[in-house]
């Protein structure tokens, strides 16, 4: 049977099949990038228009009460709180996943005095360290790196955090969430995940593995649209000693009584800063229920199943393509990166054929497989054209080596 007859069959066995239909996929596209920024979901454009025409239109300054809008980043967050394995009052969106990071790590260190060490792995997605060279600037951190393997042997008595992403934005592999928080705590520090490349397509258990901190990305797997509102999660437990710098009127206790003094909202509530973005939380809303409905065992089951049909027929027909996510797909997130010297102008002449992954620099060639809309026929036709271009030196031309501003 061919490749495309195989994919074919697969999905019409696919139980996720009628959510693509729910998705404003272009004609001609297959899309591999929803690691990077997650598709347009149908709902999202009339909750948009709803939510432009009636309740910002019509309803003018009203909305905040009568819309709700006041409350959207508890209620956003509280929906997101049971996708990684956190209750709802742990959970709250609100600004950039950068911006979270940067008021968790200084929340961390006010928790541990005394210590001001943040270790993380180099390689990490880069601002995730540059927040904790802001601090460090500001004399209140000291950046530590340390490779992955020799991670809990960096834990010594001045770590306040560790920091980590919980699937790399690069090779996919995915770190024991359970084993690092408790080397983490076991020496003293608490932990914060970057899930931005899990939450949504993964399945997380922040509860179950007591970590400390979280954060994540509204705009991949959540699909909640370009800059999407991000998430933080505190667990209840720091609730009551959790201070962060970002001391903003709408982390106020009492917002509207305009008093002079800060007094810190209830728990996750005193992570916001300013007033929260209305049109960016109610598209991210849509995105997240529907995540929800499909439930995350069913996302993860898929997406383990198209990640492995992509890399065996690849590993079959291009044996010395570098494979460099785990093989092993309970070790993995939802992607496979492969290196190769050419990997820019590879992934742009795949482009040029209307199947969008994505570079990462130096040489990585990365596939993203969110398993709400990604069909087996589409990996079998993005296997096609890479082996096509790869065997044929198809990538070799100036149109494809010309760098553009944002890869
Ligand atoms: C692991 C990780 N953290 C953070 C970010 C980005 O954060 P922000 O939305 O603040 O740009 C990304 C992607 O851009 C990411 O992959
Ligand atoms: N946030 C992005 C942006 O504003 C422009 C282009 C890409 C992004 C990304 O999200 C990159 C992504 N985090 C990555 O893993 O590569």
């Amino acid at each position: 049977m061919s490749l495309l007859d195989q994919a074919k069959q697969l999905d019409a066995g696919d139980a996720l099949r009628a959510y693509r239909d729910r998705f404003d996929l272009p004609e001609g596209v297959i899309y591999l990038d929803g690691n990077s920024l997650g598709a347009l979901p149908k709902a999202t454009k009339a909750r948009i228009a709803e939510v432009v025409e009636q309740e910002w239109g019509e309803g003018l300054i009203r909305s905040w009460n009568s819309a709700d809008w006041i409350n959207l980043p508890q209620r956003v967050g509280g929906k997101i709180a049971p996708l990684i394995g956190a209750q709802p009052h742990e959970v709250i969106a609100c600004d950039s996943t950068s911006v979270n990071l940067s008021k968790l790590i200084a929340a961390a260190l006010h928790m541990r005095p005394g210590r001001k060490a943040i270790l993380s792995e180099p390689g990490n997605f880069p601002t995730d360290i540059y927040m904790v060279e802001g601090l460090e600037a500001q004399g209140l951190a000291t950046r530590k790196l340390a490779e992955r393997d020799a991670l809990i042997d960096a834990l010594d008595d001045d770590v306040a955090l560790l920091m980590l992403t919980h699937v790399h934005y690069k090779t996919g592999a995915m770190f024991d969430m359970a084993a690092l928080t408790k080397a983490a705590h076991d020496a003293g520090a608490l932990v914060l995940w970057d899930l931005s490349h899990s939450g949504g397509a993964l399945p997380v258990e922040l509860n179950k593995c007591n970590a400390d901190f979280a954060v994540g990305c509204g705009y991949k797997y959540f699909n909640g649209g370009p800059g999407a509102p991000a998430y933080a999660y505190v667990a209840e437990q720091h609730h009551g000693d959790l201070q962060q710098p970002l001391t903003g009127w709408m982390g106020h206790a009492q917002p509207f009584a305009f008093d002079d003094d800060y007094a810190p909202a209830p728990g996750v509530d005193r992570l916001l800063a300013g007033t929260p973005p209305i049109l960016g939380l109610s598209a991210l809303e849509v995105g997240v229920d529907m995540i929800a409905e499909i439930g995350i065992d069913r996302l993860i089951a898929k997406s383990r199943a198209l990640s492995e049909f992509f890399r065996q027929e690849l590993s079959d027909r291009l044996p010395d393509l570098e494979l460099v996510s785990p093989t092993d797909p309970e070790q993995r997130g939802s992607q496979i990166s492969f290196r190769h010297p050419e990997a820019y102008a590879i992934c742009q002449a795949l482009i040029a054929r209307g199947i969008i992954g994505d570079f990462r620099d130096p040489d990585i060639l990365r596939f993203g497989f969110a398993p709400a809309y990604v069909a087996f026929e589409d990996v079998a036709m993005a296997v096609e054209a890479l082996v096509e271009i790869i065997k044929a030196g198809e990538w070799d031309q100036a149109e494809f080596k010309e760098r553009a501003a944002v890869t």
